[in-house]
């Protein structure tokens, strides 16, 4: 489902978060947006997901403004799985996912065997079907965040948003989750912190700094040595993986000299 944000601002307290951002996100592109701490990732996926309304400008899913769609069109058409999202502590892991089927639900269209089906479907898809019955105050992080993005699957969006998805996994279920959205074949917008997953993954990139999208492209057309330097102030060498694609190895800095050390405190 095409995603359009057209000259979309944020402002809060006289300061601008987010500022005159433009983008075009096509129909099943997996898209990532990357940036510094506090560039303005997480204000514009939000707009992006309909939650929060742009200052100014408009964002269009499918070529209708998302201030025209009601919540539970816009639920039945778009997940968002947050940074730090929390589901009540009295739930059981398939109970937190089955909460993903509330905007398909009506007293027309009752919980069905359907709703059944897809629930345990997408606990599956996260490698957590073990742990259905499990309290969601008896699981780590990573286990929660794999159930998140399984509730957010079973509301079988056409659009899915994604604030850092690979928070707290482990290795193998950071690039497996990733490569599992991108298999899906849906319209994926991920903030990513991690560039080398950005540029594994993301058939284009937008790179955010102060507010504005400062570059937009495919990753190795924008993750160029001087942009990390000038953007996220680290010194890289970026590779061609041989297949198109690129690879970033960073340079570790030189030994930094605290200005100050625990034994100066009394
Ligand atoms: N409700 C708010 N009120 C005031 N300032 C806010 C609010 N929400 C965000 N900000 C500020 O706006 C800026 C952008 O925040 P945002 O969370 O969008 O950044 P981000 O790029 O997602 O950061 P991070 O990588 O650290 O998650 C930050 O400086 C933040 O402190």
């Amino acid at each position: 489902m095409m995603l359009c944000a057209r000259d979309v601002s944020f402002t809060i307290d006289r300061r601008t978060i987010v500022d005159r951002v433009h983008l075009e996100v096509a129909a099943g592109e997996f898209f990532g947006i990357v940036g510094p701490n506090g560039s303005g990732k997480t204000t514009l996926l939000r707009m992006l997901a309909g939650l929060r309304p742009p200052s100014s400008g408009v964002v269009l899913l499918g070529g209708v403004p998302m201030t025209a769609l009601g919540r539970r069109d816009l639920a039945q058409r778009v997940a968002l799985v947050e940074q730090q999202a929390e589901t009540s502590e009295r739930l059981s892991a398939r109970q937190a996912v089955e909460l993903g089927r509330t905007p398909h639900l009506s007293a027309l269209t009752p919980w069905s065997r359907r709703d059944e089906a897809v629930v345990t479907a997408m606990i599956d898809l996260v490698g957590m079907a073990g742990f259905a019955a499990r309290p969601w105050h008896k699981l780590s992080g990573g286990e929660r965040q794999r159930l998140h993005i399984a509730r957010a699957l079973a509301q079988e969006p056409r659009l899915l948003l994604l604030d850092e998805p690979t928070n707290h996994l482990d290795i193998e279920h950071q690039i497996g989750l990733l490569a599992l959205v991108r298999a899906l074949g849906i319209t994926v917008v991920a903030v990513l912190h991690d560039l080398n997953h950005a540029a594994m993954f993301c058939d284009r990139i937008a790179v955010m700094q102060d507010g504005l999208v400062c570059a937009v492209g495919p990753p190795p057309e924008i993750l160029t040595r001087d942009r990390l330097a000038g953007v996220f102030n680290v010194d890289a060498r970026v590779e061609n993986d041989g297949e198109g694609g690129c690879f970033i190895r960073y340079t570790r800095p030189c030994p930094v000299h605290p200005r100050v050390a625990f034994g100066d405190f009394p």
